[in-house]
């Protein structure tokens, strides 16, 4: 990032707590234009917390997030007409079409008829989702509704597009597919945070990342300095702190032969 420049997202100090449970305590993060940016961290870090707080769904107690300086909660408006979401378990109108949801998200997107219809069916084909456009999203597997939210956040042209596990159960020739797509969006000037579980993909995908462990940024930077020398799985590894697994509790487990 360039000195002065402002970021595509700027989260400082959030926290977001649920009752007893504080979800996300603290954590700033900076993502610069231009990046493929990823979010790891174990179960329950808060990352989904964090995202929501970032895309306007969820409010913070405390701190701020910014869209290319826009401020998601004193100017949503601004902030929300920059960024494309995939957010992490929010229902799609999954009694439209695929085809149908694509130019319902559209034309509230205030894209032109003519260029909806254009982008609706080059989203399907470029998703593998062109022979089920017609098919209510209620009946798609959860790879093809992960895909057709995807390409909901995509069909306007966002400056900074927000998934939450855009990998989750997708088959690899789409994961594939998605990747091209991410990669030639930033290529041509768009901004990308993601979440995800799977440490090569993050490592081989994004230039920069962040781990999030307790609600908390542990270490942000380019992908080689969180690294620093090891492989991404290890590090995260190290960081989290692995516990042995003690299998002597789970001895009922042990198919028996007779
Ligand atoms: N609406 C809620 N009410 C109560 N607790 C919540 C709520 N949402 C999240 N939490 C808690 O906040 C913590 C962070 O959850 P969050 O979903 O942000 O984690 P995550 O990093 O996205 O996890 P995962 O990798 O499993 O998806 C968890 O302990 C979770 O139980």
């Amino acid at each position: 990032m360039q000195l002065g420049e402002v970021p595509a997202l700027d989260l400082r100090g959030l926290v977001k707590s649920f009752g007893p449970k504080t979800a996300v305590n603290g954590l700033s993060l900076q993502v610069p234009r231009g990046s493929l940016y990823g979010l790891v961290g174990p179960n329950g870090a808060g990352k989904t917390t964090t995202l929501s707080m970032a895309t306007g769904l969820l409010r913070p107690d405390v701190g701020s997030a910014a869209v290319v300086g826009h401020d998601v909660w004193s100017d949503p408006a601004g902030a929300k007409a920059l960024m494309g979401v995939l957010p992490d378990g929010v229902r799609l109108f999954d009694r439209l079409s695929g085809r149908e949801l694509l130019r319902y998200v559209g034309l509230l997107r205030s894209v032109p008829q003519q260029v909806v219809a254009e982008r609706t069916e080059q989203l399907l084909d470029a998703l593998g989702l062109h022979g089920d456009g017609n098919t209510l999203v209620v009946d798609y597997s959860a790879g093809m509704t992960k895909k057709i939210g995807l390409a909901c956040a995509l069909i306007h042209t966002p400056r900074l597009l927000v998934l939450d596990e855009p990998f989750e159960a997708v088959d690899p020739v789409s994961g594939e597919a998605i990747r091209t797509i991410l990669r030639s969006y930033v290529g041509s000037g768009g901004t990308v945070i993601l979440s995800s579980h799977v440490m090569e993909l993050v490592e081989q995908l994004c230039d920069r990342l962040a781990i999030v462990i307790a609600g908390q940024v542990v270490v942000q930077g380019t992908t080689d300095e969180v690294r620093a020398g090891q492989s991404l799985q290890q590090r995260f590894l190290d960081l989290v702190g692995v516990q042995a697994a003690d299998p002597r509790g789970l001895s009922w487990l042990q198919s028996s032969s007779d």
